[in-house]
């Protein structure tokens, strides 16, 4: 069985909301490779904000954060970022992630996107990190303390967990889950918050978590959009 919503073939709707969908997260969560699967089946562009700094910048991050040190960096970060949220074709935009360090790009974010914080266990990271470093795929990643790339991952995790939390507007947790299935996860809130007029919470409020349960969770979130929609709201 397809393990992606069966009912729609034309993707998601953004309906005149002009929002993208935006995947934030510590490094290796996932966003680049999630949000690659959801846009294809969005039939949405994918946008990585890593890779847009590196091809305008002709260098690697690791070259810039080594030549011009990590403000440089989220100079430019914070720039690609919002000229690729100004254009009016929906995306969907892997971040990199310390993108939600500037306050002026969590509140862009906040307004011309879906946010969706995904998560995974410190140790899941880890080993996906460690895998990333031996194959040579880390080179978008240089390690950002003097603890380096695998020890600075719970101290800083934790100092940006809040930052996370005020950017996003749910949450979805990988545990021991593919890639295939958080995708599908990532689709299935997207679409449903896209179709019906989906209630946002503010800035600062708990996000909708969506975690083992992901079926449990969307529910809750569609019947929430419901409950948005039903005549006694739209008429008082
Ligand atoms: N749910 C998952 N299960 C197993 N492996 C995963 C999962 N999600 C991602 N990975 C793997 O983890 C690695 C890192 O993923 P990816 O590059 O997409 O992370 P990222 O969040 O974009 O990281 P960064 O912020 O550094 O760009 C990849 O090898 C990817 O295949
Ligand atoms: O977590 C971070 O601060 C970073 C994550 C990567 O995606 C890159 O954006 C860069 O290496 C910085
Ligand atoms: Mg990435």
């Amino acid at each position: 069985m397809s393990a992606w919503p069966s009912a729609r073939t034309e993707g998601i709707h953004a309906g005149g909301f002009g929002r993208h969908v935006a995947l934030i997260g510590y490094r290796a969560v996932g966003k680049s490779t999630i949000g690659a699967l959801v846009a294809r089946r969005a039939r949405w562009a994918f946008v990585d904000a890593d890779h847009e700094i590196e091809r305008r910048a002709g260098r690697s991050i690791a070259e810039i954060f080594a030549n011009d040190g990590e403000t440089v960096f989220r100079d430019w970060e914070a720039q690609v970022i919002a000229e690729i949220l100004a254009g009016t074709h929906p995306v969907v935009l892997a971040t990199g992630g310390g993108a939600i360090l500037r306050a002026e790009t969590r509140a862009l974010l906040r307004q011309r996107a879906f946010v969706i914080w995904l998560t995974a266990d410190p140790t899941e990271l880890r080993r996906r990190l460690a895998l990333s470093l031996e194959r040579g795929r880390s080179g978008h990643r240089p390690a950002l303390t003097s603890a380096g790339l695998l020890e600075e991952i719970e101290p800083i995790l934790a100092a940006r967990a809040p930052l996370y939390r005020a950017a996003a507007h749910a949450e979805i947790a990988g545990l021991n889950r593919s890639v295939t299935e958080v995708a599908a996860d990532v689709y299935r809130l997207a679409r449903s918050c896209f179709e019906v007029t989906c209630p946002l919470p503010a800035a600062g409020e708990s996000p909708p978590l969506l975690p083992e349960d992901p079926s449990g969770t969307a529910t809750a979130v569609q019947q929430a959009a419901v409950d948005m929609e039903s005549p006694s709201r739209r008429s008082s």
